[in-house]
């Protein structure tokens, strides 16, 4: 379109200088009568206005040179308004299609499909909201972070036992999520895995939701959610918290990378994990302290972070973590 429009815009002058030719005896009276209305124009410069008339002035001069040459005339000096509405017309076109393109990626995006429940095949809407879909007053969410093989899952295992919490690791629903045949995020979630990152946050927020709905669905005294490996991310946290549910509290598993790192080979004998190899491990620890901690520290600037030495046995954490959490159970 853009290159119709300028191949007009350059052959316009041809299209000019060929019809003056053509004409060339009736240019002649043309230039007669022009050079009288110039003389005129010259001898009224003193009551005309000076714009108006050096406007008009120029605009009939290019004539008197074409009505006897066959060379290309001289390009026009100044400007009208008749050069500039063609690009002002390809300015247009373009910011058109380019709103065009535009909503047409905006609608793409409102339609694609909702993340099906884990565990049911009824798609839940994803949550494009600003109000939470759960309220703090129904329902109690504790996050639960850590460094990898901090012994987060140990200790959820045991408020699960006592406190009757329902567990929901984000690890353990994403692996659920990468293996369901016909995910469309399966691969995308192997790859964050192995390489330690994190899985963009839509996904795992879609997860956590759909699996507490399904929870409250079947039983709706079920309204204490431990949420395990989650948020390891700013936009995690923030997503979650307008549009799923706020956070009551934050239980933190603090242990030395040396620690963690001995408990994840060991555990790797046995999980079956991909990423509880020595290479994903490093990967996991880069990513734990860059991204995840300073979620853990925005926690800690609102009064919410329940730190918790996590070196000692499973039992003596284990007590520590009750010892903590009293004062915001009662
Ligand atoms: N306090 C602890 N002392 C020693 N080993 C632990 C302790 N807590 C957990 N473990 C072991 O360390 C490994 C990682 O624990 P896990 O609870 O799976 O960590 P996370 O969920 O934080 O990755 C497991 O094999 C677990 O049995
Ligand atoms: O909110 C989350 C939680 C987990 N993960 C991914 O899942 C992996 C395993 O997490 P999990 O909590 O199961 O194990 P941990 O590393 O704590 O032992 C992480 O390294 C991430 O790649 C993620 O992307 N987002």
């Amino acid at each position: 379109m853009a290159a119709a429009i300028w191949r007009q815009l350059v052959r316009r002058p041809a299209v000019a200088v060929s019809s003056v030719s053509a004409s060339a005896s009736s240019t002649m009276r043309q230039q007669k009568i022009s050079s009288v209305i110039l003389r005129r124009l010259q001898s009224t410069t003193t009551r005309a206005s000076p714009r108006s008339t050096f406007t008009t002035i120029r605009q009939q001069a290019p004539y008197k040179s074409r009505s006897y040459s066959s060379q290309t005339p001289p390009p026009k000096q100044g400007s009208t308004p008749v050069k500039f509405w063609p690009f002002l017309l390809v300015i247009a076109l373009s910011s058109g299609s380019y709103v065009l393109l535009v909503n047409k990626r905006n609608e793409e995006a409102a339609n694609m499909p909702a993340l099906p429940s884990p565990k049911t095949s009824g798609a839940i809407p994803a949550p494009h909201k600003s109000t939470p879909t759960f309220s703090p007053k129904d329902v109690t969410v504790v996050f639960v972070l850590g460094g990898p093989g901090a012994g987060k899952g140990t200790q959820c295992a045991n408020l699960v036992r006592d406190y009757g919490f329902v567990h929901l690791s984000a690890g353990d629903l994403l692996r659920a999520e990468q293996d369901r045949p016909g995910s469309q995020f399966g691969q995308l979630i192997k790859d964050c895995i192995k390489n330690g990152d994190i899985v963009p946050m839509e996904v795992t927020v879609q997860l956590l939701e759909n699996a507490m709905t399904e929870v409250l669905q079947k039983d709706s005294s079920k309204n204490k959610f431990l949420i395990d490996g989650f948020p390891r991310k700013m936009d995690q946290a923030v997503k979650f918290e307008e549009s799923v549910c706020p956070a009551k509290f934050v239980l933190f598993y603090d242990c030395p990378e040396q620690e963690m790192e001995r408990r994840l080979l060991e555990r790797g004998k046995t999980s079956g994990r991909a990423d509880d190899n020595a290479e994903s491990i490093r990967k996991r620890f880069k990513t734990f302290e860059q991204t995840s901690m300073p979620v853990v520290d925005a926690y800690e600037k609102e009064g919410k972070v329940l730190k918790i030495d996590a070196t000692p046995s499973p039992v003596a954490v284990y007590r520590e973590t009750q010892e903590q959490m009293k004062k915001w159970l009662q």
